[in-house]
Order: C-alpha cells, then structure tokens, then sequence
C-alpha cells in the first residue's frame, strides 16, 4: 500500500490535533460516554462490540479489550453488503479460533437482521440456562462513531419479535452518515419471553490519535469526519486501493454488456484502461503517486465535469469517487488483511 498516501492521511490528522487540541478527536461526550458504558457492561448481559467489516482490526472498540468478557462478548461485523465476502468469513473463523464469538450482518437487510435476531436469542437462551431467574435480558451495542450502532438497534426493534402495540411506540436512534450523532444511551425492546431490550450507545474513538494506517482506514470509512482529512486524499487513498486490487480486472470483462449507471460503468472503464496501460511498477510509491494523477485527469471526464479550476474539479471528482466507494458501486474492499493465529 502507498505509504505517501497513509503518511498524508496520518499528518492531516495530527495536524488538526495540534491546531485544535487532542479534544477535536476525543471528545468530552466520549469521555463521558466511555465512562457510562464501562459502568454499564457489568451490568448487562451481552456486549456487542459493533465493527465494520471492511476494517475488522481496526474498528475495534478499544474499551473492550480490557474487559475481554469472553462468553458474554460479541463481535459483530456490520456492514457486510460493503466488505468482501470471502475475507468477512475468514475474519469470522480467525476472530473463533480466538475463542470469540462473532457474526457478520448488514444492518439494511431485513432478512439478515432477522437471522441476527435469532443468533441473539439463542445466546440468550444459553444465558437463562445459567441463571433461570433473569426476566429481563439487556444487551449493549458498543463502538466506535459511524459503524452502524444505531441502524442496527432500529433494525433489530423493527423486526423484533414483540408485539405491535409494543411497535406501536417505535423509538428510534438517530441513524446518519455523519459520525458521532448519537450522543445518549437509548433502550430498544426487541423481543418478549424473554424481554430483551438492546442499548444504543454513542460512538467512542480510542483516547489517543492512532497510527496512520489506522487512521485512513477510519477516514476512508466514515468514522472520522472526512473534513479532518480532506476528500482529495481519501479519494487518493481509495483510489491506490483499486489500483492494487484485482477487482477492477473484472471490469475490463465488462465492456459492451454493462447495463445500469451510465456513469458508474464509465469510471469502471476509465480506472479499468488507466491501470491496465500504466507502465510503472505499482509497488513503488512515487509510480503509484504518477498514476494517481493520471487517474485524476481522466475522471474529470468519466464524470462529464465542466473545465472548471483544476482544484474545483480535482474535490469534485474526489467526492463523486467517495460517495461511489461508500455506497457499494466500485466493488466491496476489505481494508484490513486477516490476521494469522499462528
Ligand atoms: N451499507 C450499509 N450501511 C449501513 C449499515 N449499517 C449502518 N449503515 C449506515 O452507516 C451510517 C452510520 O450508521 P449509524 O447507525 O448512525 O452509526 P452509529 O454507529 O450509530 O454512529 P455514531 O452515532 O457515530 O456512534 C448510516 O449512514 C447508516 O445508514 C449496513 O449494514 N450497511
């Protein structure tokens, strides 16, 4: 991967630590957050640590770590519609083999959040044969900003197994693309017989700013505010993922069929000849770099923008090449390669 790319990501971020104080990243709410979750997990039945599949390392909610509740503690690998399907089932076995429970869902698909449901209450049934007298069960929903939390606490309420006048009184946590909305602890019920009522709770990032790596995988996914690094370079940074990733071979198989957005399949097409007829050795960084700039060019086209500034266009082509990335259209990229238990 292009070290530039992640050293600029990595200096953007420190950069506005040193401008704005190490509270712009971690902010009182966290804190405060972070303290009512560590008062709570105690407290609660089952933990589940909300992770984004496309970065399964490096969405990982620091907190948890340190109260590592074995049985009790649950993985779950959202959104992942956005993540490669192979490497999400490999993250899964790696993260059981650590003895840790874990599943994959994707919070928009009301099938999938069903079957979580199930997976969930069938936990919760293991728990009851521990302890016959609990009525109650309460599950938490922890994480860092922007993984899903809230999508997954409605989803969960919305196909819960309870009773329509229960439904009746739907509540919702506030679901954005923004990181950090969700700013108290909220209840959901989602099931009866046993009642199990999940929390939502805010978004927590680990206290101290993260290595560069790290940081542009957050930034790339929506966990950091895309202001803090700038849209040129998480565009920059994606587009050195596609680069070296072997789905925009795929692409090239394509041409003449491609049916669906016109200019979606056109981007397809320019990333496909622009990596294809690069000549430079696409492990070395400064070639990289070169490609890069090249891509840049030709997307202003793809995307039909007007002969505006070149720095008006070069943001416009970078957020255009966003939103693409963040809704699924130019392939599912798991970010983190999966770790060896060896
Ligand atoms: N594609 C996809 N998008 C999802 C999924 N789950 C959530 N999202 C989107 O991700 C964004 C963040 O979701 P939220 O539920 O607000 O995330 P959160 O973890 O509660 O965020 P904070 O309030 O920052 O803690 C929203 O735009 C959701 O629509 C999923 O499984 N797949």
């Amino acid at each position: 991967m292009n070290s530039v790319i992640i050293e600029n990501i990595g200096k953007a971020v420190k950069e506005v630590a040193r401008n704005r104080g190490s509270e712009w990243w971690y902010t009182p709410h966290m804190a405060a957050a972070s303290r009512a979750i560590a008062e709570r997990i105690p407290l609660v039945d089952l933990v589940l640590e909300v992770r984004d599949a496309r970065i399964p390392f490096s969405s990982e909610f620091e907190q948890m770590r340190k109260v590592r509740t074995s049985s009790r503690h649950i993985i779950v690998l959202n959104k992942m519609d956005m993540a490669n399907r192979s490497k999400t089932k490999e993250w899964i076995r790696f993260f059981e083999e650590q003895k840790c429970n874990a599943i994959g869902v994707n919070a928009h698909n009301k099938e999938n959040v069903k079957e979580f449901l199930t997976f969930l209450q069938a936990r919760v049934r293991e728990l009851k044969k521990m302890n016959q007298s609990a009525h109650t069960i309460t599950l938490m929903l922890v994480g860092i900003p922007n993984v899903g939390k809230s999508a997954l606490a409605n989803a969960l309420h919305q196909v819960g197994r309870i009773s329509a006048a229960e439904k009746g009184k739907l509540k919702h946590s506030i679901v954005s693309p923004q990181p950090g909305e969700t700013k108290s602890i909220s209840s959901l019920k989602i099931a009866s017989h046993p009642n199990i009522y999940v929390l939502d709770t805010p978004g927590v990032l680990p206290p101290e700013v993260i290595d560069d790596g790290v940081c542009s995988k957050l930034a790339l996914t929506g966990a950091i505010k895309d202001i803090v690094v700038g849209e040129i370079n998480l565009a920059r940074y994606f587009l050195s993922i596609l680069s070296l990733n072997d789905e925009y071979k795929k692409w090239g198989k394509l041409f003449g069929t491609e049916i669906g957005d016109f200019i979606v399949n056109n981007v397809r097409r320019t990333v496909f000849e622009a990596v294809s007829s690069f000549t430079g050795n696409l492990e070395n960084g400064e070639d990289i770099e070169q490609l890069i700039e090249n891509q840049f060019k030709v997307l202003k086209k793809a995307f039909h923008l007007p002969l505006d500034s070149e720095e008006t266009n070069d943001y416009r082509v970078a957020t255009k090449l966003i939103n693409l990335y963040r809704t699924g259209r130019l392939g599912h990229y798991t970010l983190d390669p999966v770790l060896s238990n060896a």
